[in-house]
Parts: structure tokens; sequence; C-alpha cells
């Protein structure tokens, strides 16, 4: 079994335990009374390249990376530094999240809210809606592809903008067979947790030039985000290095004047 495997096993566990809990016309009813979704992909497809900054306790990889006692002071921190997007790890076992921490940094940032988690089931959609994301999470390689069109459609019919992860050529053509619009490369390979940048360069060019192209993990700082523009990223999401780092702000503001720089926009 590999580590997603094993991860997705647990978030099924997981799963039921709150379905039992909370019925879906519960959830949305709470999706209906949720803050309207922003526009993600409007804030993602302006110029330069977009910081997607992520709340992340710990990993499968890592371990413990921070306590993050407060997710919304965190997330303010992102947005001040520049952040367009805050993600919140919402998975309890491996990451230490929670829909708890995904409400409270809703609650607390005016930027776009995205829901990451290993999400499996139209279910999880709305909870994501109804906690008050405006863009969720689908990883191609744990959904079948008739399962990753229909949660496409699903979170696109409830106001979800979904980022659809891939690692691998493969991957990156289910994706676009599926309609993804918004589509993030993984450098991390979830099923053996090794981090690859290259791994951006091989597989961006098989994207449209129209989906927002973004690239995930591996991001150390200003330096990373600069190769991976080279390589055509409109967005950089970047989880570890903020959280374990002691100024978050200043670690975002680098990473968006960066993202910024006048060159980039020009061969954008
Ligand atoms: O981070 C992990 O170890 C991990 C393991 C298995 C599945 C997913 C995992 N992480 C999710 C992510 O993709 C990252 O949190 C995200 O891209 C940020 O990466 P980083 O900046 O390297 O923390």
């Amino acid at each position: 079994m590999s580590v997603l495997d094993e991860i997705i096993e647990g978030v099924r566990a997981d799963l039921a335990d709150r379905q039992r809990e909370v019925p879906l016309d519960a959830l949305k009813e709470k999706a209906s009374t949720a803050p309207p979704p922003r526009d993600a992909l409007a804030a993602l497809r302006g110029p330069g390249v977009s910081v997607i900054a992520e709340v992340k306790r710990s990993s499968p990889s890592k371990g413990a990376l921070a306590a993050i006692a407060d997710p919304a002071a965190l997330a303010r921190d992102y947005e001040a530094g520049g952040a367009k997007v805050i993600s919140v790890l919402t998975e309890r076992r491996r990451f230490g999240g929670s829909l708890a921490d995904l409400a409270e940094v809703r609650a607390n940032v005016d930027v776009c809210v995205l829901r990451k988690d290993f999400i499996v089931t139209s279910y999880q959609l709305w909870e994501a809606r109804a906690h008050g994301a405006d863009m969720a999470l689908l990883i191609v390689a744990a959904l079948e592809q008739d399962a990753l069109v229909s949660l496409i459609e699903r979170a696109e019919s409830i106001g979800l903008v979904p980022l659809v992860e891939v690692h691998t050529e493969e991957e990156a053509e289910r994706a676009v067979a599926a309609g993804a619009k918004i589509i993030g490369v993984n450098a991390r390979d979830l099923r053996t947790l090794q981090v690859d940048r290259g791994v951006f360069a091989r597989v961006a060019p098989l994207l449209p030039k129209e989906a927002v192209k973004v690239a995930e993990s591996g991001v150390r700082g200003p330096h990373d985000l600069l190769s991976y523009a080279s390589s055509g990223a409109d967005a950089v999401l970047v989880g570890e290095s903020l959280v374990i780092g002691r100024d978050p702000r200043s670690a975002v503001a680098d990473l968006v004047a960066a993202g910024a720089h006048p060159a980039l926009r020009q061969s954008g």
C-alpha cells in the first residue's frame, strides 16, 4: 500500500464518522449560509506569479512542522504578505488539520481559501463550501477518471473552483480531459514522498495555454519561485518553508516580490 493509499484509508474512516454525525442536507443548509465564494480564477490569473500560502502543522514526509495554535493569525500574516490564496490542510491524522481551521481562516481573511484534503466524495465538497472554502483540491492520483469528472462538475456547481493536482504526464492528460481549469503540478510524489522540482518543467508543457498552472511543493524561497516561473508557473503553493520560518509574513512578501518582477510579466 502506498503512502497515498494509507492516507486515503484514514480519510475514509474519518469521513464515515462525520457522515454519521452530520447529514448531507444539514451540510447543504450550512453551505447556503456560507459567505459567497470569491473568484479564485481571477485571483490566480493576475499578472506575475501568485503565492498560495499553506497552513500546515505536520506532514507524512517531515512529521511535526509547527504547532500553529492560531491558524487565523498565521493566515492574516500570509494575507498581509500578499498571498492571493490561503491553503488550509484539513486532513487530521497526518497533517493535524480540521474543518474548524478552515472556518477560522475563512472568517479572518478576505482572500480566497482552499480546502486542501484528500477528497473522494461530493460530501467533502459540501463540507468545504459549508466552511467557507472558495477552492477545493482534487488529486488525480486518488480518483478514477469518472469520479474526477463528476467531482469537478459538482465542485463548480456549488461554487468551488477545483485545483486539480497531477504529478505525471499521464495524470496531466487526465486532468485536461476532465476539464480542469486550474492544474497543480506537485513536485512531491504522493506514493513515495520524494520531491523532484524538475517535474513541473516536464509536465507543464502538456497543459493548455489557458490553464492556470500551479507549481506545488518544494519552494524554499524566491529562487525556487523564479525557477518555477521560468518553466511557466502562474502560481506557487508553499507550505513547509513558511510554517517553519520565524517570520511568515516577510517570507510571503519576499515570494510575492519575486513573483511580481517585471521580467516575469513580460515573459508571461
Ligand atoms: O507534505 C507531505 O509530506 C505530503 C505527503 C503526502 C501527501 C501530501 C503531502 N503534502 C501535501 C502537499 O502537496 C504540500 O503540503 C504542498 O504542496 C506544500 O508543499 P511544501 O511547500 O513542500 O510543504
